[in-house]
């Protein structure tokens, strides 16, 4: 029998626990807030499939995020969301002077100086098929699509956004967002977060209703990658960091933790992000609400397991909650 296979010697103690659960801790950098702006300033709309998520207009997002910047938030993650503004063919407005994330951005940025701002760049939210490209005769036209989402990053990058994350994967978007910003002497002062490894899932649904995003016709299958493909992830994680991605994100979270880990192996010096998406959100919250589980007990582990599988930051709309927890302590 060997003396190493004794276990019960580095677990009788909760320090020599803790020192055996390395870099899973949570601290307030590695949790970025996810949070819908509507064009209404003075509007807080209940979000019916995602309990105590909100879309704000910009007083009312001011007035939420307050109290969270001081008790620690660091990050966000803005998504915009029309009602009154048409949405077309193209997603015009996606990237308007009337657009409520290019409204919000240089108040944002005055009110709160030291939160790092990061703006989804889709055409969803703004797009009359509610794709996240533009859509011809034979499905996406990618080099059309990838110039105006490169044009749309621009301009959020014009009005302070610090992050720009480009969530329509399309082929080459980074490329193409990456050469805009250079082109305009702006490369410096932008990181871009790639959704690189964002698969074609169901955990998405909440947040479609929230962003009224769905497609009109048919589905994201061709640009969201297939469930079970690990090549095709590391494929694009690749692509990605070949056309100079600062920061890489796998979406959804949960279901994909191996994922995490290749792109972590085969990328260790990226930023690795993670997306606990509104499936997610809302299978935790249902599943704690009916009594099933202590909600702290399973979102904790599964931050832990998130960071275990070498995550550096996560995207969750519980960062409200998170932070209650670390301010208590
Ligand atoms: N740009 C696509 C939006 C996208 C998924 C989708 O609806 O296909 C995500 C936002 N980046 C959904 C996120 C979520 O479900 O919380
Ligand atoms: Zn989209």
């Amino acid at each position: 029998m060997s003396a190493k296979n004794k276990l019960h010697s580095s677990q009788f103690h909760p320090i020599l626990r803790k020192i055996n659960e390395q870099n899973v801790d949570i601290s307030f950098h590695n949790i970025m807030y996810p949070v819908f702006i509507v064009e209404d300033d003075n509007q807080q709309q209940v979000i019916p499939s995602m309990p105590s998520v909100y879309r704000f207009g910009l007083n009312k997002l001011i007035d939420h995020l307050t109290p969270l910047v001081e008790i620690g938030l660091k990050s966000i993650l803005m998504f915009g969301v029309i009602d009154i503004l048409p949405k077309d063919e193209i997603g015009t407005n996606a990237d308007s002077n009337k657009n409520p994330v290019i409204r919000a951005l240089p108040i944002l940025r005055q009110k709160f100086p030291d939160l790092l701002i990061a703006c989804d760049v889709c055409l969803c939210p703004y797009t009359s098929h509610g794709h996240c490209g533009i859509i011809e005769e034979d499905g996406i036209n990618n080099e059309k699509s990838i110039e105006r989402i490169a044009n749309i990053a621009l301009e959020y990058v014009r009005h302070g956004a610090h992050i720009v994350a480009p969530s329509d994967m399309m082929d080459n978007r980074i490329f193409a967002i990456k050469n805009k910003l250079i082109q305009n002497g702006m490369e410096k002062r932008c990181s871009v977060l790639s959704y690189s490894v964002k698969f074609a899932s169901g955990f998405y649904g909440p947040f479609r209703d929230a962003a009224k995003s769905t497609p009109q016709q048919g589905d994201r299958k061709g640009y969201q990658l297939p469930p079970g493909s690990r090549g095709l992830a590391i494929r694009a994680a690749r692509r990605d960091v070949d056309e100079g991605a600062d920061m890489l994100m796998v979406k959804p979270g949960i279901a994909y933790l191996d994922i995490v880990r290749d792109v972590k192996n085969e990328f260790p010096e990226y930023p690795m992000f993670i997306y606990q998406v509104s499936g997610e959100y809302a299978m935790i919250l249902h599943g704690a609400k009916a009594g099933a589980f202590d909600i702290k007990n399973i979102l904790s582990e599964t931050l832990i397991s998130m960071r275990r599988a070498g995550v550096d930051c996560i995207i969750t709309y519980f960062a409200p909650t998170i932070l209650e927890w670390m301010k208590d302590g």
